[in-house]
């Protein structure tokens, strides 16, 4: 089982080095993936990530991760400042790469906030998540060099080994309230999702029911969904999972701080 001290210098090329957290972005929305799709919600985006999906919606927090260094105070300040908020979402990047993002949600956890954390599944930490969204990445994720967006396949075994820790999501689906959100770009991927979820209710003691699982189309802007959705929205039918909009592309399509 990992522990603490296994996962201080997770595997990732992110600078983990500056004080605080690295933020990429904070805003405020409506949450526009899962089962809380359409909620008002603050926004906490970091930077850096241990994997490099070729579809990435977020270039600057993965591939070429900026951001500036700020410490917990300055968010939890920034958060408060949306009164009408009481729902935050903490995601990157890979937020579970960074130890203060604990120190972040246990200061949400005492200010009343519902906190879900947008995570790839590949790190647990102990920290106060109301909700932990998963988005294990599936085989159809990894940049081979014909879909690399910057360079020309460097990562693509690094990303094939890494991108599931049947540890680390067994973990994180025993101690949090749980939805597993796949990426879907087209049936081919449904075979590997079925085989997932059954790992998964085999090495947890946790019932991962149906609509625990969600099929979310691949796409970053209206266009790109306009091929993906219809067909995704078939295979939850057939295959008996959730289907998750994308909602805040529908609505704003890919306009920054949405
Ligand atoms: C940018 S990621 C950050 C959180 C974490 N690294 C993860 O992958 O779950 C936020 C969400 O966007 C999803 N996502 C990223 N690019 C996407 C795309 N092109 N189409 C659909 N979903 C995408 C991810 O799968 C994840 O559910
Ligand atoms: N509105 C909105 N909802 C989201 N849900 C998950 C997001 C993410 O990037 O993790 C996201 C996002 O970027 N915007
Ligand atoms: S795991 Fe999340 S942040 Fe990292 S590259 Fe994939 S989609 Fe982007
Ligand atoms: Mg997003």
């Amino acid at each position: 089982m990992p522990v603490a001290s296994d996962i201080e210098e997770p595997a990732t090329d992110a600078d983990t080095t500056g004080e605080g957290l690295p933020i990429n972005e904070v805003f405020y929305s409506l949450q526009g993936e899962g089962t809380l799709a359409g909620v008002p919600s603050v926004f906490v985006r970091t930077s850096g990530c241990n994997l490099r999906c070729w579809f990435c919606d977020s270039y600057h927090t993965s591939w070429e991760p900026t951001g500036a260094w700020r410490d917990v105070d300055s968010i939890v300040e920034e958060i408060q400042s949306h009164e009408q908020a009481g729902h935050v979402v903490l995601t990157g990047g890979e937020p579970l790469i960074h130890e203060e993002s604990v120190e972040l949600l246990e200061r949400l956890d005492a200010g009343g906030y519902h906190t879900t954390v947008e995570t790839n599944g590949t790190i647990h930490r102990d920290a106060p998540i109301d909700l932990a969204s998963i988005s294990p990445k599936l085989a159809s994720s990894t940049p081979t060099p014909e879909r690399d967006p910057k360079g020309e396949g460097e990562w693509e075994e690094k990303h094939e080994q890494n991108r599931i820790d049947m540890d680390a999501l067994s973990q994180i689906v025993d101690n949090y309230e749980t939805q597993l959100k796949f990426v879907v770009t087209d049936e081919s991927d449904l075979p590997e999702i079925t085989d997932l979820v059954d790992r998964v209710r085999e090495a947890t003691a946790t019932t991962v029911a149906d609509d625990d699982v969600l099929l979310m189309p691949e796409g970053m802007t209206r266009e790109q969904l306009d091929g993906t959705r219809s067909e995704v929205a078939e295979l939850a039918m057939e295959y008996g999972y959730r289907y998750t909009p994308r909602l805040h592309v529908d609505l704003w399509n890919d306009a920054p701080g949405t």
